[in-house]
Order: structure tokens, then C-alpha cells, then sequence
């Protein structure tokens, strides 16, 4: 984890001609530098760069991928696949499903982005955002922080169900330990028994490091994958409609990443 954390910061402290080379919105190279990957399209620049890796189904091949990310982002990976399988065994469990449908049936587990987030020192920390707030576009999201600017990371956490009222709290970096976030699929395929939790990150002095892997489902596959909620046998309504994740992913972009659920409601 240390070792991924490490080749993720040494790869945005390169100089600026060694990272141009990977510096593109061109989906269909696997490894995508950007500064903003919703610029133009959102109200606010988020205060981060990110290195997003197309890791499965299939991983880059080494020439597509920055030398200093060879060999350790493959195999971090594959141990957070390892993780995914058994999260996702144990979420079906929890829903009263086969151990393998959220992986086999539901193909939570086709394809993974990994993004290695670096927020940049800023002086003026109170003028600006790191990662605006949302919801993850993915089954699941396996999240690994560093120490530094650490209380970066935030939820917004609702007390109880009467409650109306919301706070932010912060999720502070524990050395060796994960965060997993649900996404807006598993919500929508769990029919609301899975929140997808509203996320920040608010800029510190930093730099901070973070390391996000997306299950998800992408290209080709998007508009073929159909979510749909699980029928319980307790009789619940469904809550949602079907939609392919090509259409959830439209909805999420136009969106900004909030609430995107919402257009799926019945
Ligand atoms: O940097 C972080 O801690 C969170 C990043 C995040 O929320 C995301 O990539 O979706
Ligand atoms: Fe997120």
C-alpha cells in the first residue's frame, strides 16, 4: 500500500515533460493523465491532477504505462481485485443473494479504473475544492489515502432517518487501512438496502496522495451491462427502473456526479 502510494506521488513529481506523454481525454489510450476529467463541463476546476489507469478487464501493456507505475500499480490491482471478490461475496450474502451474483451475475467485478489522485500544495486551501462533491460511478470503490493533509477526505452523514438535518465528517487516513465506498450501481441493483454515500475531499496544505480503484463497467460493455434491482422475496417494490450503465453513466456525467440515481426513480 505505502509502495503504491509512493510511485503514484513519484510519478505526479516527475517533470512536466515526462508526464505530457500520458496527457490526454482520449478514452481509448488506458493510461490518461488530466488535470480535471469533467473541465468544461463542471462550474468549478477541482484543485487535483489524476493518473487513470485502465486496469481489467485487461492491464496496459508496460509501454503504455509511466515507468514509475510499472510492476507495483499491477500488482496492487490484482490484491484489490482479490479484495473486491471477497467484498462482493460477502455484500451478496448480505442481501440474501448467491455468494457470486454481485460478481458473476451482476459483473460488478468486469472492469477496473484506477485513479492515483494527487492534490497539490495550496496556499489558499479555503478558496477551493479538491474533488467537488459526489456520488462514485461504480459498483464499489476501494480507496486508499495517505497520512498527509489527512481529515482531506469527507462524508456527509445523516444522523437518522427523521433527521433532516446532514454534516460533514471527516475520514481520516489510517495507515494500512482501506476505505470502500458504494457506488450508484450497487445502490440502484441493491434497491436502496446500499447507500451510495456523498463524498469530498477539501483542499489542505498538502500535497496528499489517494489511490481510488472504481469497479465499474466501461467502453463496449456499458451499453450492453443492464443494472437492475434485485427482486427480494420479501415482496419490496423495485425502487428503480433498469438502465444500462451506459445511460446511468450519460445521466451521472450531465449531473456532475450528484444525485443521478434520482432520474432512474420509479
Ligand atoms: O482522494 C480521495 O480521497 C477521494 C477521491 C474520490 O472521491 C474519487 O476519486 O472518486
Ligand atoms: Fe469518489
Amino acid at each position: 500500500m505505502s509502495g503504491m502510494l509512493a510511485v503514484v506521488r513519484n510519478f505526479h513529481e516527475e517533470p512536466v515533460e515526462v508526464k505530457r506523454a500520458y496527457y490526454t481525454r482520449d478514452p481509448a489510450r488506458s493510461v490518461r493523465y488530466q488535470c480535471n476529467q469533467d473541465l468544461f463541463q463542471a462550474s468549478a476546476a477541482k484543485w487535483r491532477d489524476t493518473v487513470y489507469m485502465d486496469m481489467a478487464p485487461t492491464e496496459p501493456a508496460p509501454e503504455e504505462t509511466p515507468a514509475a507505475l510499472r510492476g507495483i500499480a499491477v500488482e496492487y490491482t490484482r490484491q484489490v481485485k482479490r479484495l473486491g471478490s471477497t467484498l462482493l461475496e460477502l455484500l451478496s450474502e448480505a442481501l440474501g443473494v448467491q455468494r457470486e451474483y454481485l460478481e458473476k451475475e451482476a459483473g460488478c467485478l468486469d472492469w477496473i479504473l484506477v485513479g492515483g489522485h494527487y492534490y497539490p500544495a495550496c496556499s489558499e486551501p479555503h478558496l477551493t475544492m479538491g474533488t467537488t462533491t459526489h456520488t462514485d460511478n461504480s459498483f464499489i470503490t476501494v480507496l486508499l489515502q495517505d497520512g498527509v493533509g489527512s481529515g482531506a477526505l469527507q462524508v456527509l452523514i445523516q444522523e437518522n432517518r427523521e433527521e433532516e438535518e446532514r454534516r460533514w465528517v471527516d475520514v481520516h487516513a489510517v495507515p494500512g487501512a482501506l476505505v470502500v465506498n458504494i457506488g450508484d450501481f450497487l445502490q440502484l441493483i441493491s434497491n436502496d438496502r446500499f447507500k451510495s454515500v456523498q463524498h469530498r475531499v477539501v483542499s489542505k496544505e498538502g500535497p496528499r496522495v489517494s489511490v481510488a480503484c472504481f469497479f465499474q463497467t466501461y467502453g463496449a460493455a456499458a451499453s450492453t451491462r443492464v443494472c437492475t434491482p434485485i427482486a427480494f422475496s420479501d415482496g419490496t417494490p423495485s425502487l428503480y427502473k433498469s438502465t444500462t450503465v451506459e445511460e446511468l453513466l450519460v445521466s451521472y456525467r450531465a449531473k456532475n456526479g450528484r444525485r443521478a440515481l434520482n432520474n432512474f426513480r420509479l
